[in-house]
C-alpha cells in the first residue's frame, strides 16, 4: 500500500512542472520590480527629489515581515536592493 506521503512519479512531475512555472513567475516579477523601481527613482531625481525614500522601505520590510517572518526581511532587502543598487 502507498503511504499518503509516497507520491507517484506522474505527480512528481506534474509538481516540478508547477515549480518551473513558478520560479519563471518569480524570476519576471522580481525583474519587472526592479524596473518599475528603477523609473520611480529616475522620476523623483529628475523632480529634484531623494534618490531613496527610507520611510517607503521601511514600510515594505515590515510588510515582507510580517508575511514571512525573518526570512522576509531578508528578501525585501534584495528586492530593494535589486531596484537601486547597493548602497
Ligand atoms: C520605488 C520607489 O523608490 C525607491 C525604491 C523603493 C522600492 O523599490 O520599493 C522604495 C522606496 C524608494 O527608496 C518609491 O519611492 O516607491
Amino acid at each position: 500500500m502507498t503511504a499518503s506521503t509516497e507520491v507517484a512519479p506522474e505527480e512528481l512531475q506534474e509538481l516540478r512542472t508547477e515549480i518551473d512555472a513558478l520560479d519563471a513567475e518569480i524570476i519576471r516579477l522580481w525583474q519587472r520590480r526592479a524596473e518599475v523601481s528603477k523609473r520611480i527613482g529616475e522620476i523623483r531625481m529628475a523632480n529634484g527629489g531623494t534618490r531613496l525614500v527610507l520611510d517607503r522601505e521601511r514600510a515594505i520590510l515590515e510588510k515582507y515581515r510580517a508575511a514571512l517572518g525573518d526570512d522576509g526581511v531578508q528578501i525585501a532587502m534584495l528586492v530593494l536592493r535589486s531596484g537601486r543598487g547597493p548602497l
